[in-house]
């Protein structure tokens, strides 16, 4: 608690000096070792290389490059945790049947982390009206984004939140709106509480669909369990698509795509 609040339990004098030596202690690591952000942080690695993949590209072709270059990237320089290109065709597809359907106004993605999944929304929603939102209260998840975002020249086509996702739900519903799209791919604990949100904020508009991603893997059971069997079972018509862990062939992973009866 001391070296998390140290001037609020020592008061300033005593308190300050801990507070110095701790961020010293945190930053430590980079001067004697002389590690660069990018040998820390996967997020900072990987927009490093899309930063240095896409300087000479021309500005149509930036955004698919920049998808491309972030599952290069996944694939063969490290491990990333965004949807990647096998999952993220199932997401795109879902996306895709619902803008034949009717206009989309609003589509939500819970967990921004890269940035990624947010960049194969806009490529989908290249030419539509519809308002792209993406969460994250993370801060790195959002500098990082916002950096890829602009590389790909899509920046401008994003509401970006630094917040938690329950609070978004409340923000959305205290303005009336209501959810056409919804990509769940955050805390795999808070899939189920901020479905029934939603529901219960009557967020999601009729023919809403609703992704959920890594529901095998680290695994959503409860989500599962109330989309397939439990009351969203007569709320959703869910399909369930098997596939595997971005960038893992070996772990095999569930996405699920449900639409919303209203
Ligand atoms: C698996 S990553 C998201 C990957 C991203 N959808 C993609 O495919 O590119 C999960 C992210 O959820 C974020 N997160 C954690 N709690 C959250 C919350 N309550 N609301 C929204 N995002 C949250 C984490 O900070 C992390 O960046």
């Amino acid at each position: 608690v001391v070296l998390q609040d140290p001037k609020g339990i020592l008061g300033h004098t005593l308190g300050r000096p801990v507070e110095i030596a701790v961020n010293l202690a945190k930053i430590g690591p980079y001067i004697v070792f002389g590690l660069s952000s990018t040998q820390v942080h996967p997020q900072l690695a990987a927009l490093d290389y899309v930063i240095d993949g896409i300087e000479n590209v021309s500005e149509e072709l930036r955004l698919d490059k920049a998808i491309d270059l972030v599952d290069d990237f996944g694939w063969n320089r490290g491990f990333l945790i965004n949807v990647g290109d096998v999952k993220g065709r199932i997401v795109d597809s879902a996306l895709l049947e619902r803008m034949k359907r009717s206009e989309p106004k609003l589509v939500v993605e819970f967990g921004t982390f890269l940035g990624y999944g947010t960049l194969r929304l806009a490529r989908v929603l290249k030419n539509s009206k519809a308002e792209l939102m993406t969460v994250d209260p993370d801060v790195l998840a959002h500098s990082v984004s916002s950096s890829l975002y602009e590389k790909a020249g899509v920046r401008d086509r994003i509401v970006m939140k630094k917040d938690f996702s329950s609070n978004v739900l409340r923000e959305l519903h205290r303005e009336g709106r209501q959810i056409d799209f919804l990509f769940i791919d955050h805390v795999k604990k808070l899939y189920l509480s901020d479905l029934k949100l939603a529901l219960e904020l009557k967020l999601l508009a009729k023919d809403c669909v609703v992704v959920g991603d890594n529901i095998l893997w680290p695994g959503a059971p409860d989500y599962k369990e109330f989309m397939l069997q439990g009351p969203g079972a007569k709320l959703f018509e869910t399909q369930v698509h098997q596939t595997h862990v971005e960038y893992w062939p070996e772990f095999p992973d569930i996405v699920t795509v449900s639409r919303f009866l209203g």
